[in-house]
Formats: C-alpha cells, sequence, structure tokens
C-alpha cells in the first residue's frame, strides 16, 4: 500500500473494480465534433434555461456581417477589447461573454496568449469572480445542484443537455475556494475556470465538460445577509446528510456518464479527504488539492532539489521538507512528496521522517495532544520539548532545506524567514503555494531580495519576473493548472476505472521531465506554460502507461501501442479551436 493510500484510510465495503469491458476510448469520430453547442440562455415564465443545439453555427448570410471582417483581424481586434479593460475582474467578464458568443475565437487566444489568459480566467482573477460573482452574474453556466434536490439528483443531472459527450466534470462544494473560504454557490466559477484550462490546454472537447457546484448551504453570514447571492439561504449541510448527498449524487453521477471522471474541487480540508477515500476505489475520480497540488509540488521539487544539492553538494536524500500549513493541499503534497525520497531510495518510514508539518498550533508532534486525523501521519514523535509557535524558532529547530506555504497566510515568509533559510542553505528552496496572490505566503521579489539572488522558488498564483544584479530570475509556478489537464486526459484516454497513486505521481514525473535544455539553461523550475498542450500531451501518455501497469485502464487496445504511438494518439484527440 502506498503512502498516499496508507494515510486516506479506505472506506469500508468499497471494493476496487477491475477492468471490465472494452471500449474506444472516444467513440465519436473528429469529424462529427465540428458541430458546436451553442449554449443559449432563454427566458421562459421567468425562469432562465439552457437550449442546446447540435448543428454547427450556420455561416451567417451575406450581408450579415461587416464586409471586411476576416478571422486574423477579429482574433487583434477582440485581442484589443480586451486588453483596452484596466480592470481584471472586466477582463475577466469580457472573456466569459467570449466564450460563449465565439467559444472558437476565445480557445484560439487563450491557447496564443497562454500566459496573459491563465491569470485572468484562472488564478488569481478567479478568486475575484468567485467573491463576486452573485453580483456579476449575467448567464447560466454549468450544473448547480442543491441539497434540497437531495432524493431527486437523478433528475436534475438528467437535465444536462449532452449526457453522451460528457467526459470530464470539475465539482466543487465551494466550501473552500482558493484560500478564501467558504463561498458557497459562488464557487462555480472555480470549476468553470478549472475546465477552461482543460479545454485550452488538453484540447478536451468543450461540449464534454460539465462544471458542476453543489449548493449544500453556505457558512459565510455575509453571503447569506447579501439579498444577490445566489444559492440557498441556509447553513451548510454537513455530516450523515452530506454523505447521503455525496453518495447519491456520485452514484448517479456514474449512472448518467458511465465515461465521466470527475475531479473534486476546493472542498474544505475534512471533506476532501473523506470524500476522496471514500470513492475512490469505486468510481473515476481525483481531488485535485490533494493529489494535483502534490503532484505539481513534487515535480517542481525534484527540479529544485537537483539545482540545490548541486550547490550544497548534499546528498537528494538529505532535504529536510518544512510544511507550514497543514490543510488538505499542504498535507496532500506532503505526501506526494513521500514518493520524492522513496523514488530515491530511502524506506517509507526514512521518507515520512524528512518532513515537518506546522498548523495553526505550531510545529506537529504527537505530545502536543489532540489532532486532526489527517495530520496524524507526519506528527513528530521525535520532539519532545514544549511546542514552538514561532517560524523562526521552528525554522531554527528543523534546519529545513525547503520550505513550503499551503497556509494562505500572506507574507508569513518574512524577510527574516527568507533571510535565515538563505543563512542555512547555499540555495534554499522557498516555495509560497497559498493561492490567490494576495494570500501568498511572500512575494518573488522579497525571495529575490532576502537571498541575494539564490532562491529556488516556486508559488501557487503567478508573480512577475525580477532582476538581480543584472541577471533575469524566473518565479515558478507551481500550480496544479500543469498537472489536472494532462491527468484528466490521460484517465480519459485509458477509461480508467480509478485513478491510482501511480497515475499522480506519473503525472508529477512526466511534468519533471518535461524542461527543454533551453528552459533547464533559464533555471526554469516548470515548463513555459506556452507550452502546455505538448507538457499535457506527455503527461497523458505517461498517465495512460501508469493505468496500464495499474490494470484500471479499459481501452485495452492502447496497451498495444508503441510511446511514440501513444504519444500520437493522444495528440489526435484533442480539439482544436
Ligand atoms: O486553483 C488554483 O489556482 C490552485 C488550487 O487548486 C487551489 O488553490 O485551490
Ligand atoms: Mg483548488
Amino acid at each position: 500500500m502506498s503512502c498516499v493510500t496508507a494515510l486516506i484510510h479506505q472506506a469500508s465495503g468499497i471494493r476496487q473494480r477491475g477492468p471490465n469491458r472494452v471500449i474506444t476510448p472516444t467513440e465519436v469520430s473528429f469529424d462529427t465534433l465540428i458541430m458546436t453547442i451553442v449554449l443559449t440562455p432563454y427566458w421562459s415564465n421567468g425562469v432562465q434555461k439552457l437550449k442546446v443545439a447540435h448543428q454547427p453555427p450556420a455561416k451567417p448570410k451575406h450581408g450579415l456581417t461587416p464586409p471586411t471582417l476576416d478571422d486574423e483581424t477579429h482574433a487583434t481586434r477582440c485581442l484589443l477589447q480586451l486588453r483596452s479593460k484596466d480592470k481584471n475582474i472586466e477582463k475577466y467578464i469580457y472573456l466569459s461573454m467570449l466564450k460563449e458568443q465565439d467559444p472558437n475565437m476565445f480557445y484560439r487566444l487563450c491557447l496564443r496568449y497562454m500566459s496573459e489568459f491563465t491569470p485572468i480566467i484562472y488564478t488569481p482573477t478567479v478568486g475575484d469572480a468567485c467573491l463576486q460573482y452573485s453580483h456579476i452574474y449575467r448567464r447560466p453556466e454549468g450544473l448547480f445542484i442543491s441539497i434540497k434536490d437531495k432524493g431527486n439528483i437523478r433528475n436534475v443531472i438528467r437535465n444536462w443537455p449532452k449526457l453522451d459527450e460528457a467526459r470530464i466534470s470539475v465539482v466543487t462544494d465551494g466550501s473552500r475556494i482558493l484560500g478564501l473560504g467558504d463561498l458557497g454557490v459562488n464557487g462555480m466559477p472555480i470549476s468553470i475556470g478549472k475546465l477552461s484550462l482543460y479545454i485550452a490546454g488538453a484540447g478536451i472537447r468543450p461540449w464534454s465538460t460539465i462544471p458542476i457546484c453543489l449548493d449544500l448551504g453556505t457558512n459565510n453570514q455575509k453571503f447569506l445577509d447579501d439579498p444577490l447571492y445566489l444559492g440557498l439561504r441556509r447553513k451548510r449541510a454537513a455530516g450523515e446528510e452530506m454523505t447521503e448527498f455525496m453518495d447519491e449524487f456520485m452514484r448517479e453521477m456514474s449512472l448518467a456518464f458511465p465515461k465521466l471522471l470527475v475531479q473534486f474541487e476546493d472542498f474544505s480540508t475534512d471533506a476532501a479527504f473523506l470524500y476522496l477515500s471514500r470513492y475512490r476505489h469505486q468510481y473515476p475520480v481525483f481531488n485535485d488539492d490533494i493529489q494535483g497540488t502534490g503532484a505539481v509540488v513534487l515535480s517542481g521539487l525534484i527540479n529544485a532539489a537537483r539545482l540545490s544539492s548541486q550547490a550544497s553538494g548534499r546528498p537528494i536524500t538529505d532535504h529536510r521538507i518544512l510544511f507550514f500549513g497543514a490543510g488538505s493541499a499542504g498535507v496532500g503534497v506532503a505526501m506526494q512528496l513521500m514518493s520524492f525520497f522513496t523514488l530515491n531510495g530511502l524506506s517509507e518510514e526514512e521518507a515520512r521522517r524528512r518532513i515537518w508539518l506546522v498548523d495553526s498550533g505550531g510545529l506537529v508532534f504527537d505530545k502536543r495532544g489532540k489532532l486532526a486525523e489527517h495530520k496524524k501521519y507526519f506528527s513528530r514523535n521525535d520532539y519532545e520539548g514544549p511546542p514552538i509557535t514561532d517560524i523562526l524558532e521552528i525554522i531554527d529547530y528543523v534546519k529545513p532545506t525547503a520550505l513550503l506555504g499551503l497556509s494562505t497566510i500572506s507574507n508569513a515568509f518574512t524577510p527574516s524567514v527568507i533571510r535565515l533559510m538563505a543563512a542555512l542553505n547555499p540555495r534554499p528552496i522557498i516555495f509560497p503555494l497559498s493561492n490567490p496572490v494576495r494570500l501568498s505566503e511572500c512575494s518573488f521579489h522579497d525571495a529575490v531580495e532576502h537571498t541575494q539572488g539564490t532562491v529556488l522558488f516556486a508559488s501557487g498564483s503567478p508573480f512577475p519576473e525580477e532582476e538581480h544584479e543584472g541577471r533575469k530570475m524566473y518565479p515558478g509556478q507551481g500550480n496544479n493548472m500543469y498537472i489536472f489537464p494532462g491527468l484528466g486526459l490521460g484517465s480519459i484516454l485509458a477509461r480508467a476505472t480509478s485513478v491510482t497513486d501511480s497515475m499522480v505521481e506519473a503525472s508529477s514525473l512526466g511534468l519533471a521531465g518535461a524542461l527543454t535544455e533551453e528552459e533547464h539553461a533559464m533555471g526554469l523550475l516548470y515548463p513555459r506554460i506556452e507550452r502546455i498542450r505538448e507538457i499535457s500531451a506527455h503527461i497523458a501518455k505517461e498517465v495512460v502507461r501508469a493505468a496500464q501497469k495499474a490494470g484500471v485502464d479499459r481501452s485495452t487496445e492502447l496497451r498495444k501501442l508503441s510511446d511514440q504511438e501513444l504519444l500520437e494518439f493522444v495528440q489526435s484527440k484533442m480539439w482544436n479551436p
């Protein structure tokens, strides 16, 4: 049993489903996919509904468009319209409308200007879009299932217009959106944003995606008091009530969409662990915050540790990793990082000893008292002293080579913290991973300045490049957006019955190995995001292979393909705008 599995205790009575019938991964030919779904909102009896057109949009008749409208110039026009807006939220709204009215143009621009678009359609602006969702709402997008639908979820799901096309759904309950807390039904834009990246980054067909927000109520009083709030005005369902709802939801999803992969997103920590362990051997499902973030950080750490060890002369297995933050993302990453050490020859126990957790009570250790279940595995039994809460004292005690922030405490890595890391290490690894930008534990600028440019840096949200003593320095973005598109695509193409730890690890190693010579020379920890399609194809190929090794693939005919053929197959399945 791997460490991830060991930590996530299996829900009792759930058996692993073996490979069963063989089905070609995508049964709809590429040509037929030229047809476009147009989600057209219309009003009837005061209720907004979705209408789906299956035909390609008719070419407008002569005279119905301006005389010299051509695609290329129009792309420039759209880009200029976007750039003319000074507020990011305005840009978000503009792009959301563009996506609805002209999806091809939206995705074409998205791919062409990836590093300009991702901070708008995704982190950090998507965080603002969530905060303001009930105010900026314009049109329905995605599927809403509320706790009031319990007992009737089947019928709600079956209202989704394209039942047979669905391949991937991002599902949130809005209980912990990025680092912003419980946003209730305002969490929908996070599901939408992730799926836009699936489409742009992995070429999943737009009409195969379902953004879902489960409205279980909210404990956000500000929202409950807001007359414009779009969700149920009740406190969040929890415990039994939530689990019954989730069981019904997952069962009905698998019945309605037999080829669908579910990505859980931004559930509060306990729920994230609970439902991942409950369903992961029964349905194809993964948790982006636990496994996706874990995989992306493992990948960045592999590349950072190599550079750090080159500078210090310390063996790779000597790294000491301190986690500041022990929620779902923190512990998820810690579990994934176990394989950093085990792949380098350490035993599970030795690997566990190289990781320290810090939560709101300070250093996590056995003698401190009662601990949340998910923290126990990493709790230290070799520390006997009084609780230590001061981060400088903790660093002084642990002497970490890598400091990872998943705390959502903005600027927790003060100049003194950064300087101490630099004093301990010739090339300190500092990853402030909290999202969005304003919750980051430190900025790239501070990290560069207070380490005299020696830092090996990755953050969850994007930061601008820095110059240090005439040298350009590039921040890594250790965001799960590098992982989930390829992990999802690979799982879908393999028609995996479940997403195994080995598939997640394969996605991580695939990403770590994707750096080009030029990117290595630039000192990058992650490939440039412009290469996302190439990276996703490579990751997907690795994930398919891992699924085959684990025996969870149903597209068994892919086993016969050589690596090159498999890569070409993956690429041939990508939708192009
Ligand atoms: O959405 C992102 O940018 C990364 C992520 O999953 C999170 O912070 O919850
Ligand atoms: Mg997330």
